[in-house]
């Protein structure tokens, strides 16, 4: 794999060129049909083109990054951290909802093991980039070291410039991680100064007392650690996760290496979060798959200004909606490339071009 450090991947990222966006709507609007008549189809093309220079999409890949979470010992989530490593063989194995899904857009799915507190053998489909067996419990510390938050950074950069050097052109995120909506949770909260219960929700399906135990955890996390918010590594390593980190890496690494990614729910957007607030342009590299039911998902996606693709009541991660709005990119350049011109149609044109 390419090594890249942080800092040289930040000074990569450049925003993308109003031109080449120009460009790309110009030949849209020559299409024969009213203009802007395919609505935000037309916003992806012209975004996908911009970015990679393509009108096609060669490989598609979904990395779905696992950690696990000291914080699950405070009861902030409705199931037992032994789901995370079952989950990842699930995954291995072809039988999860991702799976499924990344087989009907065509996409391959990678595992990467950030953290996970469970040793697997070599496997087929499976990175081994532990970077510890699970985060530290942070409602009573840090979650990890400043060191090992830009462990997991430069783990997902790399993969992204991986990606770039294999030919996938669409790269997509993914979380597996029992507990890791508090974390996520808590990052948004550190950035925004938001209310914590105006952040905090559901997750894999908590009652109110388990709700009320995650709302505790996470208002402790952010008093006693005092995340910097303009130190988004600093608020990584106070409140994150292992596949958080290789997640906010991923988006990035694709930022730099001048990849689209199409960036999942709520724990794939604290990482996209976490990846924006580094370096502002990374926004414009960025689709965001859907809206997820989790209530702070909005507030992330208003900072990262990028509207959702789906509303589909979404809440699970490992890469779902990711998947599902590839298809709907991948929809996008079939039209950019297939629809003829009014001049070729032999169409006439309307009054307003
Ligand atoms: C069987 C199962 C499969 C999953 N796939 C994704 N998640 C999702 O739920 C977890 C986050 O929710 P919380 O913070 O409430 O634990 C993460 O693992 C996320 O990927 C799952 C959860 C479960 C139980
Ligand atoms: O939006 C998500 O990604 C999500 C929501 C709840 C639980 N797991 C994931």
């Amino acid at each position: 794999m390419p090594s890249i450090d942080l800092h040289t991947a930040l000074d990569r990222i450049k925003p993308v060129a109003d031109e080449k966006l120009a460009e790309a709507q110009a030949r849209i609007d020559s299409q024969a049909k009213p203009q802007g008549s395919l609505g935000r189809l037309e916003e992806f093309a012209r975004r996908y083109v911009a970015i990679t220079g393509r009108d096609n999409i060669r490989r598609k890949v979904v990395f779905t990054f696992a950690g696990d979470h000291g914080v699950v010992a405070e009861g902030v989530s409705a199931f037992p951290a032994e789901v995370t490593p079952q989950m990842v063989l699930n995954f291995i194995d072809g039988g999860a909802a991702i799976n499924a899904l990344a087989r009907h857009a065509g996409a391959e799915v990678i595992v990467v093991d950030m953290g996970v507190n469970y040793d697997f053998p070599p496997l087929d489909g499976l990175l081994q980039k532990k970077v510890a067996r699970g985060t530290a419990n942070l409602a009573e510390g840090p979650a990890m070291s400043r060191e090992q938050a830009v462990a997991s950074l430069v783990t997902g950069i790399e993969l992204a410039f991986s990606c770039a050097e294999d030919g996938i052109d669409l790269v997509g995120t993914g979380d597996m991680g029992i507990g890791n909506t508090t974390p996520s949770s808590a990052i948004l909260a550190a950035f925004s100064g938001l209310p914590v219960e105006d952040l905090t929700h559901r997750g894999t399906g908590i009652d109110d007392a388990g709700l009320a135990r995650k709302l505790s955890a996470i208002r402790r996390g952010l008093e006693i650690n005092r995340p910097d918010s303009g130190d988004p590594v600093d608020v990584l390593a106070k409140v994150g996760g292992f596949e958080i980190g290789g997640i906010a890496g991923l988006v990035l690494g694709c930022a730099a290496a001048g990849l689209p990614v199409v960036v999942d729910g709520f724990i794939s957007t604290a990482g996209a979060l976490i990846a924006s607030e580094l370096h502002p342009s990374v926004r414009d590299y960025i689709f965001a798959a859907h809206q997820s039911v989790e209530i702070g998902h909005r507030h992330m996606l208003q900072r990262i200004g990028q509207q959702p693709i789906l509303d589909l009541d979404l809440r699970l991660g490992e890469g779902t909606g990711g998947a599902l709005a590839m298809s709907l990119i991948e929809g996008a350049l079939r039209a950019y490339r297939e629809i003829r011109t009014f001049d070729d149609a032999g169409v006439s044109a309307g009054g307003d071009r």
